[in-house]
């Protein structure tokens, strides 16, 4: 049974989802805070969250079952995302489904703060028929600078658009002919917004570029009696720039959704006629809480159910059919990770993964994380996933090198890997046929031909008639049936490596047997998952 939490008010229709599905229970208790959140959270496998919960590294601490955070919504700042990944918990988080309504909430306060809508509305509620002093402007005409183009940011564009306001750009990843095409003037450098804008909107995610990137000097920079609406997140406009830009009249107004530290029911901001706020009502809308909630609870159910990853933030994104495409290629991945942890000598220092044909036209960066998760799953007590490998090898202080080759191989697709230690080199180079079999097609210079399936002796010999036949029998002896067997090597005459495919782990007693002969330079012991066994991660 899989224990999922939802800790922030989630739709009803998302609630039915988790509790129809199967080996899932629910545990609807929003709002818990402190030591009882991390008790609960610890004896969940999932949560659900809106931006009510922070998730702080204190919380994922292990000891705890927790493997899965869906934000049902899309930022992610209440995410402390790198203590996730470190404990090998994938977040994911449901983009799009608030879009519309949280960009509707934003041209609701432009004509809020244009046509003073609040302050009239509450003069006129207390008596007053004041039409003078709520002289509004008119937005047709006028500039609307827009700083972020993403989901929300190009929504807030086009019906900026249908008001008849031109619309002034930034983001660095929207091309200047794709903003043209949209009837957006884009710039290249955020600062030259300012000085032209009446009134700036930002749609940037929080973080440490975006922090406070509408501060004092951009203020300064604003023409006097313009007004900065933030619906994004607190912080990214400096409240305390924010409240001296309007108390000294260099601008005209402000509209807030979003406040640095929330719940926000008492701030300096609210004194001001000239501001206009809402409690981050930004997705607040029957339709975007249906979306993303119907979004949250499917992605944790089929997270949880079958592995699958969507919209995860810490993790290169799959869909469920390139996950299937790249199923064999991670399986390759990580029996070569699994293979070297048990034949390198030494500290690993560096590994060198290089993909040949096939191999080098997939998501490569996840293959090789693979072979991280491989090399590093059963040196560890913690668990090594998809989203941990490569920060769990970074902090042991191995160098994980990729490389692509465009050389031709005998391989339509080869996966190379080379493993440094403080005592040497090991090479390793696996091809695949068919679905399942992953063949380890080099150890070191041989080439040979073995099938990369449970429990393997690999041993290196004198290329001597009468070795392989000495290595069976000892085995054959302690009662070790061989399934298989494969031989490599160089040139005829000087040394060889075999693998025997074995049905039973051979006991200390026979490997000291072959070990004593001293024709055989080295035996190892390698184990590996049966054919076609595969990590949930791995779809
Ligand atoms: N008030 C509310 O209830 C809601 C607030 N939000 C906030 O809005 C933010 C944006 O949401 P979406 O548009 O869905 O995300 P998105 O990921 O589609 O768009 C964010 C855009 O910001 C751009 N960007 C990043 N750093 C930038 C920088 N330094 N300068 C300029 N552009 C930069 C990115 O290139 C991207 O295009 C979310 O991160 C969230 O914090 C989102 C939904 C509801
Ligand atoms: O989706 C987002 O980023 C939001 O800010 C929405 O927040 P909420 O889920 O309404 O608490």
């Amino acid at each position: 049974m899989h224990r999922v939490l939802i800790s922030d008010p989630l739709a009803e229709e998302g609630l039915r989802i988790l509790e129809a599905a199967e080996g899932i229970e629910v545990v609807n208790t929003p709002g818990l805070k402190g030591d009882e959140l991390k008790s609960v959270l610890a004896e969940c496998d999932g949560v659900i969250i809106r931006s009510g919960t922070t998730i702080t590294a204190d919380l994922l601490q292990r000891p705890s079952k927790l493997r899965v955070i869906v934000r049902a919504g899309a930022g992610v700042d209440n995410i402390e995302v790198p203590a996730a990944t470190r404990e090998g918990i994938v977040v994911m988080n449901t983009p799009g489904g608030n879009t519309l309504s949280t960009a509707e909430h934003t041209i609701a306060l432009l004509l809020a703060l244009s046509r003073h809508v609040p302050a009239a509305d509450l003069s006129l509620r207390e008596g007053r028929w004041d039409r003078k002093k709520y002289t509004g402007s008119q937005l047709a005409g006028k500039t609307l600078g827009v700083i972020g183009l993403g989901r929300v940011g190009l929504a807030v564009a086009k019906r900026a658009i249908g008001l008849e306001m031109n619309i002034l750009g930034y983001d660095p990843f929207l091309s200047a002919e794709r903003a043209a095409e949209l009837g957006i003037e884009s710039v290249s450098d955020p600062e030259d917004i300012y000085p032209r804008a009446d009134i700036v909107t930002v749609h940037v995610p929080l973080g440490e570029q975006t922090k406070g990137m509408v501060g004092k000097s951009q203020m300064a920079k604003l023409r006097k009696g313009a007004a900065v609406i933030n619906c994004a997140r607190g912080g990214i406009v400096d409240e305390d720039a924010l409240l001296e830009a309007l108390e000294s009249g260099h601008l005209s107004g402000a509209a807030l959704d979003v406040y640095s530290s929330e719940p926000c029911t008492d701030s300096p901001l609210f004194k001001l006629p000239n501001v206009v706020v809402t409690p981050h009502l930004g997705a607040s809308t029957q339709e975007a809480q249906l979306n993303v909630a119907i979004e949250a609870a499917n992605l944790i159910v089929n997270y949880l159910q079958k592995g699958n990853i969507r919209f995860a933030v810490n993790m290169a994104s799959l869909e469920p059919s390139e996950l299937e495409e790249a199923r064999r290629h991670l399986d390759i991945c990580r029996r070569l990770g699994l293979f070297q942890a048990q034949l390198a000598k030494g500290a690993i220092s560096k590994a060198t993964i290089t993909y040949q044909g096939e191999a080098a036209k997939k998501k490569t960066s996840l293959l090789t994380t693979a072979f991280a998760m491989g090399l590093l799953e059963n040196s560890l007590e913690e668990e090594v996933n998809l989203i941990n490998a490569r920060v769990l090898a970074e902090e042991r202080g191995i160098t994980i090198v990729e490389k692509i080759s465009s050389e031709h191989s005998d391989f339509a697709t080869l996966v190379r890997v080379e493993v440094e230690s403080d005592q040497g080199t090991t090479v390793l180079a696996a091809t695949t046929r068919g679905r399942q079999f992953v063949r380890l097609v080099r150890i070191g210079s041989y080439r040979l031909d073995s099938i990369m399936d449970g429990t393997m002796v690999v041993y290196v010999h004198q290329d001597k008639p009468g070795l392989i036949g000495l290595v069976g029998t000892v085995l054959g002896k302690h009662g070790v049936n061989i399934a298989g067997m494969t031989v490599g090597r160089e040139v005829e005459g000087g040394e060889a490596t075999g693998i025997l495919a074995v049905d039973g782990v051979p006991c200390p007693e026979a490997l000291q047997e072959i070990r004593a002969d001293d024709r055989i330079s080295a035996v190892h012991v390698v184990k590996l998952p049966a054919c076609g066994e595969m990590p949930p991660s791995f779809g």
